[in-house]
């Protein structure tokens, strides 16, 4: 069956498909892509922009608020340099960097893509109505029934949580999209939580000129990662000049005259803190609530559990995967993009091509997304960045492996030095002592994203810690820190 020729410029008039992906975020357009290379024809529907979350209101638009202040940061660390930075951010000019990265909320060029890769697009919003049927309705209110051949694939992504708090919900508060999508900076900001979003968001407003109060329920900034990475966020955030105010809970919210008044509890004590506006960053779930996944036997609201096919589970039949946001695994782009690839080249292969070799595909072929388990990569574009991957110290010992732990400071390499005067950061290896390979990385410091994938390579290829040692990083690289690290391990 060959992809369809009847659409043009994103409409479709066809219903039936041999494969329908719902949700043409970054994940689901990836999965379309794979699915469609041995001839199957695929329709993607989606209910607001192609190109979803990461294009027009978090990556993208997140990344091009963080920009700007980085540079200048990288530029005052450097004496020659320095003395030529004598102002502050443009917030005007910022604002029009992150528009022109978001093209102004407008999908045609995404669109264009979808055209040219031979995949239909259906705009409105899916629910699944029974095996391989689904209704779509339109804006306008009018339904169009849609039946796949074959499979199904969910990419619907994830929603906000935004916690029962007394007043919190009635108080209209931003969530993501609407702090990367600001117009008009406000003058001040209370952010609830301390995870990637509130520590990414707290940086940029800062920047910005904003006046940023970060309450944050945990002893610490960025739960997930290793303990010295919060705290090196914290000391720095505190620098920009943001309130970050640690093992605090709001309790109730109120709208005044004057903004929105947050009561917070820390250690019995009660404080109010007032901001014009507030944001909720305190997670996201799966958005499954009103999918229809009630008509194939799964519960609404709950994640899509998948095995490493992404098959979903509790579903017979083999047609319904799912990726992205909406399995629960992981909450990135990339990684999401992974199991999309994953996911589209086993329904190309299964059925449209020849199955043979997938059906019993071995973990670490394309066919399996092994790296989800323990191999993730993930940079907080933060100041400093924190990049990571693999397990925590902790994360690892909880999963049984007896570890050994080596870290180096960052600012001892001469890399570094000659990068910025007064160069802090910290890099940290997590070794499997059983084994001698590396489980878990983590650097700290500025601009240490692209140390990253080192790192990623040495956890999949599981290399050993002596043959990495033949990996020898150039001279003068903050990569040089590989080098330290070895040395550290004993080598
Ligand atoms: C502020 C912020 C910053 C981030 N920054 C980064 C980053 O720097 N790097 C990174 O890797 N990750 C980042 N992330 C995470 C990243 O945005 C997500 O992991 C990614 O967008 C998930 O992609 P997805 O395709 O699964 O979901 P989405 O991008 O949410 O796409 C899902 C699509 O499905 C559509 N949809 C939903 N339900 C239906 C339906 N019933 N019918 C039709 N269409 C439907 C939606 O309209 C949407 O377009 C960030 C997240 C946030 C909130
Ligand atoms: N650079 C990136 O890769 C990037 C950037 C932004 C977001 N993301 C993804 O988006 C997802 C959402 O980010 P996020 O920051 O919203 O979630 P998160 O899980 O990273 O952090 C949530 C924070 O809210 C706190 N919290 C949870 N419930 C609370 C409550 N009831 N009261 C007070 N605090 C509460 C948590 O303790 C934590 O500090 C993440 O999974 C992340 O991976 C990725």
């Amino acid at each position: 069956m060959s992809a369809s020729t009847e659409h043009q410029h994103g409409q479709t008039t066809e219903t039936t498909f041999d494969v329908i992906v719902v949700g043409a975020g970054a994940v689901g357009e990836n999965a379309a892509d794979r699915a469609g290379r041995t001839g199957l024809s695929v329709a993607v529907v989606e209910a607001e922009l192609v190109g979803g979350e990461c294009s027009y209101w978090a990556c993208m638009p997140s990344k091009a608020l963080l920009r700007p202040g980085a540079v200048l940061e990288a530029a005052r660390a450097v004496p020659g340099a320095a003395e030529m930075i004598t102002g502050t951010l443009d917030p005007a000019k910022v604002l029009a960097r992150r528009d022109s990265f978001t093209s102004g909320w407008d999908d045609s060029s995404q669109v264009e893509w979808l055209d040219g890769a031979g995949i239909a697009l259906v705009r409105g919003r899916a629910r699944l109505t029974g095996p391989k049927t689904l209704d779509v309705t339109t804006e306008d209110g009018s339904v169009t029934t849609l039946t796949a051949r074959h499979a199904v694939i969910l990419a619907t992504g994830s929603v906000p949580v935004v916690p029962p708090v007394d007043g919190l919900a009635e108080s209209n508060p931003w969530g993501s999209r609407e702090a990367s999508s600001v117009k008009d900076v406000p003058a001040s900001l209370a952010i609830m939580g301390g995870g990637v979003v509130g520590v990414e968001m707290a940086t940029a407003f800062a920047d910005l000129g904003t006046k940023v109060t970060l309450v944050v329920r945990g002893e610490r900034l960025l739960a997930a990662n290793e303990p010295f990475a919060g705290d090196a966020v914290a000391d720095s955030l505190r620098d920009l000049g943001v309130d970050v105010r640690l093992s605090t809970d709001v309790t109730s919210v109120e709208v005044h005259d004057d903004g929105t008044h947050l009561v917070t509890s820390s250690g019995g004590s009660t404080e109010t803190v007032v901001a014009e506006k507030l944001l909720v960053a305190t997670g996201r779930k799966p958005a499954t609530a009103d999918i229809g996944l009630e008509a194939v036997g799964l519960t609404a609201g709950d994640p899509l559990t998948v095995d490493d096919a992404m098959l979903v589970e509790g579903v017979e039949g083999g047609w319904l995967f799912a990726v992205g946001d909406v399995t629960g695994r992981v909450a990135t782009t990339h990684q999401g993009k992974y199991d999309a690839r994953v996911a589209g080249d086993v329904v190309a292969a299964r059925f449209g091509g020849s199955a043979e070799g997938e059906l019993d595909a071995p973990d670490w072929s394309r066919f399996r997304a092994t790296a989800d388990h323990q191999a993730v990569p993930q940079v907080v574009f933060s100041r400093p960045e924190v990049a990571s991957v693999g397990l925590t110290e902790q994360a690892a010992k909880d999963a049984g492996y007896l570890v050994d732990v080596f870290s180096y400071d960052l600012g001892s390499v001469a890399g570094a030095a000659v990068t910025a005067d007064g160069f802090t950061g910290t890099a940290q290896i997590v070794v499997d002592r059983d084994r001698g390979v590396i489980v878990g990385a983590t650097f700290v410091g500025p601009e240490v994203a692209e140390l990253l994938h080192a790192a990623t390579i040495a956890v999949v290829g599981e290399v050993p810690l002596d043959r990495l040692w033949h990996a020898v990083p150039s001279y003068p690289t903050v990569s040089e820190v590989w080098l330290r690290l070895l040395e550290a391990a004993g080598l």
